[in-house]
């Protein structure tokens, strides 16, 4: 199955020759065949930057017929963020129900804390995601 990683990221492993900027204004390594942008000195994959899309991973389209391309890659990728919501739901709802019938309690905040501290990795907006895809799934603090 393909994950959410991936997805829009250099699929056929092209090599980034171009140089980036970051938002700071310094200019970023340049990926060589040897140190691709995403993989360490090891060979391991390193997380994406926060925040900032990988502008140089997709190619700006000249016309409409490029966008449409595009548009019609964000209709699939939804498609999947929302087969994986629901599937995330449903498997935290059970992991709840599993709990409070164990007699445990409703929220586990470390957990919790360690899903934020992941979604982080998309700035600001992504704690707000992790936060709302906690809420989907165990339901609104404060609530039966
Ligand atoms: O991991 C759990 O114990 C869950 O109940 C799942 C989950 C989640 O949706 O990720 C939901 C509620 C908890 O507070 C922590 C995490």
């Amino acid at each position: 199955m393909p994950g959410l990683g991936g997805s829009g990221q250099n699929k056929d492993n092209v090599v980034t020759t171009t140089l980036s900027s970051t938002a700071t204004g310094e200019t970023a390594p340049v990926p060589t065949a040897d140190t691709p942008a995403d993989r360490d000195a090891t060979g391991s994959p390193v997380a994406s930057s926060p925040t900032e899309p990988q502008l140089e991973d997709v190619p700006v389209p000249a016309d409409q017929a490029g966008i449409d391309v595009l548009r019609t890659e964000i209709d699939s990728l939804d498609a999947e963020i929302l087969r994986l919501i629901k599937r995330r739901n449903a498997v935290s709802h059970a992991i709840g129900a599993a709990r409070r019938t164990l007699g445990g309690p409703r929220i586990v905040y470390s957990r919790e804390m360690a899903i934020l501290e992941r979604f982080r990795d998309l700035g600001p907006a992504g704690a707000d995601l992790g936060m709302l895809l906690l809420s989907m799934g165990r339901g609104r603090l404060g609530r039966k």
